[in-house]
């Protein structure tokens, strides 16, 4: 395998992760490849248990792989200590989850800077959150509390406090999970413009079509392999890709390196 491929964003080989339960082991991922170039947005969707979330969690490096490597941003994630690995994700992954997971306690203003807080940085530029925030279309909610926002406000600002320490790479789980359609398209977007205007790459971990219509490529996950990687390009709309996503989960696929 070339260095090149290696240097890329995000690059996951022969990668098996298996979950033990007492006797039982559970294959969450089976030999899985994936290359995410820079600047690109990558939908991974598959059916519930199909292994998304697992692959997302192994990219991220909050869990590691049984079998097989993870690099990130040229990074072998397999080289780093828990400390370490988690200084790398705090300085290059951005994390965002369905339930927005802010603290309620805290404005969205220290919510967002949460993380730049926890790397020490005490006193962060208040224009560079103000642009972010703006920039997020929640200029004007900075001094509310979660419980004072509504789901896609609060959204923006689980994405604002994953964009505050400038990472190259965004990982979102099920991010319009918890939203209305309207709103859960506002937000793809906004990862759109993320990709499109800032060159940042993208992961969306969806079973949503309507969402996954967004990205440049989707992977198919399916009992815990990749099993198709398809253009967006290539279909007219989100039905269309409902369709052919549709097709392949009720086929057996061959299983693709991608
Ligand atoms: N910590 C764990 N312990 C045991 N099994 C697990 C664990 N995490 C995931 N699994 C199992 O691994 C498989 C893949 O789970 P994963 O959460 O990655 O799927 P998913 O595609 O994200 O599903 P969903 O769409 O329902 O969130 C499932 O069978 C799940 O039960």
């Amino acid at each position: 395998m070339s260095q090149e491929n290696r240097d890329a964003p995000l690059w996951v080989r022969n990668a098996t992760k298996t979950f033990r339960q007492g006797e039982r082991a559970i294959d969450a991922l089976k030999d899985v490849d994936l290359t995410v170039e820079h600047g690109s947005f990558v939908a991974v969707m598959g059916a519930s248990g199909s292994g998304k979330s697992t692959l997302l969690h192994l990219m991220a490096g909050l869990t590691r792989p049984t079998a097989g490597e993870v690099f990130v941003d040229g990074q072998d994630l397999a080289t780093l200590s828990d400390r370490k690995l988690t200084e790398f994700r705090r300085e290059h992954i951005g994390l965002v989850f369905q339930s927005f997971n802010l603290v309620p306690a805290l404005s969205a203003a220290d919510n967002i800077l949460l993380p730049l807080y926890a790397a020490g940085i005490k006193q962060p530029k208040s224009s560079s959150l103000a642009a972010l925030a703006d920039r997020l279309g929640i200029g004007d909610r900075l001094t509310h509390r979660p419980d004072a926002l509504s789901g896609g406000q609060q959204q923006r600002v689980a994405i604002a406090r994953a964009l505050a320490s400038d990472p190259a790479i965004v990982l979102a789980d099920e991010p319009t999970g918890s939203l209305d359609s309207v709103t859960g398209q506002s937000i793809c977007k906004l990862l759109r413009e993320l990709c499109d205007q800032q060159q940042r790459t993208i992961i969306v971990v969806t079973h949503e079509p309507s969402v996954a219509i967004w990205s440049d490529r989707v992977v198919i996950l399916k009992d815990g392999q990749i099993v198709q990687s398809l253009q967006t390009d290539e279909y007219p709309d989100a039905q269309a890709l409902a369709a052919h996503y549709q097709e392949v989960l009720g086929a057996g696929e061959p299983v693709l390196t991608t």
